[in-house]
């Protein structure tokens, strides 16, 4: 098994949510330690780090960024080195992005190029989101990387992929909470009451409209509750309920309608069904949008120059906060197979770690050419 691997299982053993992740950081800087002090310049930001390792002769700076948090979900993968959390998993491959960045870093160290290469592991990246706030870090600013690159793992892919595309890659998020409360009482007597459960299924159905007859068939969006908290016992009428989901669109524009058009529906409701409502859109999360010409010639360098293939695939309704840095910096993020048959976000997700070498391998040549230019 290469080091690499192992790294992976030894942080799939201790996930940690958003601005939580101290074991994690602990365990990087840690292993940052074993390496030749000379080489690198590590500075701590909450709980992430920024790590610098020094070029010969360097006339740019290259960024590669990892996310570092779990989910809170209990794990069901039934695997020897499972997540020693209990109620937090890395279902999103936050271990792999890790141990790949990890391992590049590493290469690096032991084989400079000319350019300085900076490795940004970033916290927060399922929420509340930490690309944002580390951009605006006075660190960040000393350290504005000239270009700058991630990965995302696909389960849906075969190990020796990558899926990319110029422009939109992944959507523009919103979180999306609304709280109703109405009036509770004894589930015999209903015209006593105002039922914030019939609120909360009207308010789930009615959202749905918002995306078939209100968003323009040739656009898209997604509009998902993914929660519904609401009621106490069989026999008592609910006085409240919460709905927690999240938005996604292709554009910045699409985003705001949708959010109006939610604002209008909810209104309804609070006069339909006798309530209060507070709607609260909680983090956002900027499109992922990959610069045209570094992604076209990264496209190029690794269908030529390695064993990968490289699929151009459609944008997706995921969200990531790494938006936020291209948005700031040009480069471009990619989809990395690992073929798994449970989906991200699943207590089953089980990459295939075949995958970690293959990428280490992939980055380090593309990193290797870009810095020697
Ligand atoms: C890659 C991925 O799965 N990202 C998450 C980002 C979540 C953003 C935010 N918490 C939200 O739910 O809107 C995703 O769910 O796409």
């Amino acid at each position: 098994m290469s080091s690499f691997v192992q790294i992976r299982r030894d942080l799939h053993q201790i996930p940690e949510l958003g601005f939580q992740e101290f074991k994690t950081q602990s365990y990087v800087l840690t292993y940052l330690q074993t390496l030749p002090e000379d080489r690198l310049e590590i500075k701590q930001w909450e709980t992430g780090i920024f790590v610098k390792v020094k070029g010969i002769n360097p006339k740019k700076l290259i960024g590669y960024r990892t996310d570092i948090d779990g989910l809170p979900i209990v794990e069901e993968t039934g695997l020897e080195f499972h997540s020693k959390h209990e109620t937090e998993m890395h279902a999103c491959g936050h271990d792999f992005h890790m141990s790949i960045a990890l391992g590049t870093l590493t290469h690096f160290v032991y084989h400079p190029i000319n350019d300085d290469l900076l490795f940004i592991f970033q916290p927060a990246e399922e929420g509340p989101g930490g690309a944002e706030p580390m951009l605006k870090t006075d660190i960040m600013k000393e350290w504005m990387p000239d270009m700058i690159m991630a990965l995302h793992i696909a389960p849906e892919y075969p190990v020796g992929t990558i899926a990319i595309r110029e422009g939109l890659l992944f959507a523009n998020t919103s979180e999306l909470f609304i709280d109703l409360k109405g009036k509770g009482g004894h589930a015999a007597f209903p015209h006593q009451t105002n039922d914030m459960i019939i609120a909360a299924c009207s308010l789930v159905t009615q959202l749905q409209t918002v995306i078939s007859r209100n968003v323009d068939p040739l656009d898209s969006a997604v509009i998902t509750i993914g929660k519904i908290t609401s009621g106490t016992v069989q026999n008592i009428i609910a006085e409240r309920a919460r709905l927690e989901g999240t938005i996604r669109t292709l554009s910045v524009e699409s985003m705001e309608k949708v959010k109006k058009r939610i604002e209008e529906i909810v209104k309804g409701i609070e006069v339909g069904f006798q309530c209060e409502a507070n709607i609260d859109f909680g983090v956002m999360y900027y499109q992922v949008y990959n610069e045209a010409k570094l992604t076209r010639e990264f496209m190029d360098f690794v269908a030529k120059r390695t064993d990968v293939k490289v699929i151009e695939c459609k944008e997706a309704m995921t969200g990531e906060d790494f938006g936020y840095m291209l948005k700031e910096i040009p480069g471009f993020m990619f989809w990395l197979g690992v073929e798994s048959e449970y989906g991200l976000h699943h207590s089953k997700l089980n990459p295939n770690e075949k995958a970690i070498d293959t990428a280490i391998n992939m980055i380090c040549q593309y990193i290797e050419y870009k810095g020697n230019e």
